[in-house]
C-alpha cells in the first residue's frame, strides 16, 4: 500500500487527472475531503500553511506537493510517463501546457462566470478541441496517445478535461473522430474503467452541489 494522500474539496476539478493516472497505474491513495464551507470560513489550517494557498494537496509518505501539473510530472516520472528522452518529455509538457490552457478557458466559463459565457463557448469549441484532434490523426493515425506511442501523464490530464467538456455539451466531440476514438480507448483501459465506474467517482462531481 502506497502512502498517497489527497487533500482537496469533495470535487475532480484539478485533482481529478492526478486519480486517473493513479488508477490506472494500479496505486491506491487516501482522499482527505476539505468542505468548500470551512476553507472559505478560513476554519482550514492548511489555507495558511499551504504553499500557496490552495489545494490540491499530494502526499507521497512525508513528501508533499502543491500544483496540480508539477503533482502529475512527479507522478510522469515515477511510473514512467514522461518519455524518454528530454525531447519527448518537453513535447510531453507542450501539450500539457495546451491542456491547461483549455482547462483554464473552461473552468474560467464555468465557475468563473467570464465570457463568453456557456452557450458561445460551446459554440466556439472546435476552435480549442481542434489541435488536439489534429495531434492524434498525425500520430500514427490515431492509434497512438497524445503524445508518441506511449501513454504519458497529459493523457490523464487531457481525459480529465474532454470528460469535462462532454458533461458540459454531450455531443461535443462527435464532430471529432479522433477525439473520439481517444477517449474511448483511455476509458477502456481495465484499471480506469473501474476507476471511472466506482461509487467513488460517481459520487464525486464535477461542479459542487451548491454551486451558483
Ligand atoms: N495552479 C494551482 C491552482 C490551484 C487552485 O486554483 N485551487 C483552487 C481549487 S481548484 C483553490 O484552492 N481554491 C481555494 C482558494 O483559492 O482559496 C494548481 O494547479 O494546483
Amino acid at each position: 500500500m502506497s502512502g498517497y494522500v489527497i487533500t482537496y474539496f469533495p470535487v475532480r476539478g484539478r485533482a481529478e487527472a492526478m486519480r486517473l493516472l493513479l488508477a490506472d497505474q494500479g496505486a491506491e491513495w487516501k482522499e482527505e475531503v476539505v468542505s468548500f464551507q470551512k476553507w472559505f470560513a478560513g476554519e482550514v489550517d492548511l489555507k495558511k500553511t499551504a504553499v500557496f494557498g490552495q489545494l490540491p494537496q499530494f502526499k507521497d509518505g512525508d513528501f508533499v506537493l502543491y500544483q496540480s501539473n508539477t503533482i502529475l510530472r512527479y507522478l510522469g516520472r515515477k511510473y514512467d510517463l514522461y518519455g524518454s528522452n528530454i525531447k519527448e518529455s518537453a513535447l510531453i509538457d507542450m501539450l500539457n501546457d495546451g491542456v491547461e490552457d483549455l482547462r483554464q478557458k473552461y473552468s474560467g466559463v464555468v465557475f468563473y462566470k467570464r465570457e463568453p459565457g456557456p452557450e458561445k463557448y460551446i459554440e466556439e469549441l472546435s476552435n480549442h478541441l481542434g489541435p488536439f484532434e489534429r495531434l492524434l490523426s498525425q500520430n500514427s493515425k490515431g492509434s497512438g496517445f497524445i503524445a508518441g506511442n506511449k501513454i504519458s501523464y497529459a493523457d490523464y490530464s487531457l481525459l480529465d478535461v474532454l470528460q469535462n467538456h462532454q458533461h458540459l455539451a454531450s455531443d461535443c466531440l462527435k464532430s471529432f473522430p479522433f477525439l473520439s476514438a481517444y477517449v474511448e480507448k483511455m476509458t477502456s483501459r481495465p484499471k480506469l474503467k473501474t476507476y471511472l465506474e466506482s461509487d467513488a467517482r460517481k459520487n464525486c462531481p464535477i461542479v459542487p452541489k451548491d454551486f451558483k
